[in-house]
């Protein structure tokens, strides 16, 4: 990588914080933000925010810092890619126990942000693997937020995940490590309604052997659940699929003809295909942007460039395709209690309509944070990922994503704000926990030096 550099983090970090003193200094008239292009980001939309801000150059805070096999856990600076990640851990025998499954997706983003992957059933979202995060305060002081009971930044510790910069900068993390094998050994279960597909969803959730587990609805009754656990070299006999050769089909085609056949199988998938499966073919946004990618004539010629990288195609899409896709492209992740996932299926498909759609469990522990559910126990929760162009004629972007947000908030869930999100703020605060948050914001100073998090990700702030 051209700007690797991992021995200077020091001094790239003191680069950083200079530019926040230099902020300091020159009177705050401004708030920060990164310098991030907005193109280079995982989400359709194109920050306003980014034009008037102070941009923080983080760029080069691209390294893999330490891999501590001792204490599992590595050490990465915000720009390292989950892609970065699994060619360094896996050839040592160790994985992150979430992979968020796109290779582009940075350290950074899932933090600030969110992110998620079909092990959340047993290690949560993104956030649940981090054990401290190394961050600039609005003073340009560097200081480290841990887990650990008592220590001095707990609170920030939990406030971070969700806020979107928006409480320091992040210069590095500590994230846990798990050993790991060669292979998935996954199972395909088909399922013939939606009821079944819950109640399987559910019922491999909770198997405690299964690492992984995931479904796909492919309409409104049909779709197929998958269970994966970790495995050594396959037995003689087994089918190894290795899903991630270019000229394999798309992972959601090969799912769908299993659902076609009818019958369970099981397969061996090598780990690393197994977490990027969904990156080939941008979970199944490829089949808009190149309809005849699956054919064989062109998988055997052309096969081997794909996919485009999801930036450059995000660079290139002219304004007025990219209305288009603001006008009928969805975009959406859903993260509600598993029990409300009928009522969920129920009204996507009267509003959207769009399949594959993704259902990916998890447990969300009861921590403060933005993201709060104040049970006291882990409540299973299932993502609902909705990405494709909807066709009905009633979809109207503003008022049918509207609809959805206000019965995500109805059965307590939240929206990931990747998305576009049409709440205002007083529906956005009653979706997200505010309590640690503002307390946070006024503890670290940041009111003059951050954007509150709604102003950052409301359909206003992007082009
Ligand atoms: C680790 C941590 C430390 C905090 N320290 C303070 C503080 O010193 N002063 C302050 O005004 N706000 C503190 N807060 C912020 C406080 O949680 C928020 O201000 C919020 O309003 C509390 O309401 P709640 O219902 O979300 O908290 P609760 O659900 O009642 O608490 C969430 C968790 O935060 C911890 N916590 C909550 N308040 C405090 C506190 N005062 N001191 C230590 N731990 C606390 C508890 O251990 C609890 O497990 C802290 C939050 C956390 C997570
Ligand atoms: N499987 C999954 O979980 C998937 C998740 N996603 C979504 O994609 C997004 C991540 O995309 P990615 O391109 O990696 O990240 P982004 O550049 O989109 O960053 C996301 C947010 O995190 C902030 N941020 C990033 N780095 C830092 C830092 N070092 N310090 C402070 N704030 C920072 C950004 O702030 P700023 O605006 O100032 O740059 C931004 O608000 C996530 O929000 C996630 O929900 C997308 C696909 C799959
Ligand atoms: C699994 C989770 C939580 C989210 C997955 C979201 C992704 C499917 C989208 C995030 C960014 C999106 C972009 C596109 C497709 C869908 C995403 C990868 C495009 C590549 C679609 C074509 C456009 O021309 C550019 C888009 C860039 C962003």
């Amino acid at each position: 990588m051209l700007q690797s550099a991992p021995r200077a983090h020091d001094r790239k970090v003191r680069n950083i914080q200079k530019q926040v003193q230099d902020w300091n200094k020159s009177g705050r008239s401004t708030k920060m933000c990164t310098a991030r292009p907005g193109w280079l980001t995982m989400s359709f939309r194109f920050p306003k925010y980014k034009k008037d801000m102070t941009l923080i150059h983080v760029d080069k805070l691209v390294d893999i810092l330490e891999i501590d096999t001792e204490a599992k856990s590595i050490r990465v600076e915000p720009m390292v890619t989950m892609g970065q990640i699994t060619r360094a851990l896996i050839p040592l025998g160790y994985t992150l126990p979430v992979v968020p499954e796109l290779d582009d997706l940075t350290v950074g983003g899932m933090i600030n942000g969110c992110g998620i992957e079909s092990s959340g059933r047993k290690f949560g979202l993104f956030q649940h693997i981090c054990l401290s995060y190394e961050l600039i305060t609005s003073s340009g002081e560097l200081i480290v937020a841990k887990r650990e009971p008592n220590s001095e930044h707990q609170s920030l510790f939990y406030g971070i995940p969700w806020s979107h910069g928006t409480l320091g900068l992040l210069v590095a993390a500590t994230i846990r490590i798990v050993p790991c094998k060669p292979y998935v050994k996954l199972q395909y279960y088909p399922c013939y309604s939606s009821s079944d597909i819950v109640e399987k969803l559910k019922e491999e959730s909770n198997r405690s052997e299964n690492e992984f587990v995931e479904g796909l609805q492919f309409d409104k009754e049909s779709g197929v659940v998958m269970a994966g656990y970790f495995a050594e070299q396959p037995p003689k006999n087994a089918t190894i699929n290795r899903i991630g050769r270019w000229y394999k089909p798309w992972f959601f085609k090969h799912v769908e003809s299993i659902k076609d056949s009818g019958k369970n199988s099981v397969e061996y998938i090598p780990i690393r295909d197994y977490y990027h499966r969904h990156s080939r073919s941008i979970f199944w946004e490829i089949q808009d942007l190149v309809s005849f990618g699956n054919n064989v004539l062109f998988r055997y010629t052309l096969g081997w460039a794909m996919p485009p990288k999801i930036s450059l195609l995000k660079l290139t899409t002219p304004k007025p395709v990219r209305n288009l896709y603001d006008r009928h492209h969805v975009l959406q992740d859903f993260l509600i209690p598993l029990t409300h996932l009928p009522e969920a299926v129920e009204l996507l498909h009267k509003e959207v309509q769009i399949y594959p759609m993704w259902l990916c469990p998890f447990n969300l522990p009861s921590i403060p944070g933005m993201v709060r559910q104040r049970t006291g126990r882990n409540v299973l929760f299932v993502d609902v990922g909705v990405y494709g162009n909807c066709t009905l004629e009633t979809y109207d972007a503003k008022e049918t994503t509207r609809k959805l947000e206000k019965f995500v908030r109805d059965v307590e869930g939240v929206q990931l704000l990747y998305a576009d999100t049409y709440m205002t703020p007083a529906e956005f605060w009653e979706m997200f926990d505010s309590s640690l948050y503002d307390w946070l914001r006024v503890k670290y100073d940041c009111k003059e030096a951050f954007p509150n998090v709604y102003e950052k990700v409301c359909r206003a702030a992007r082009e």
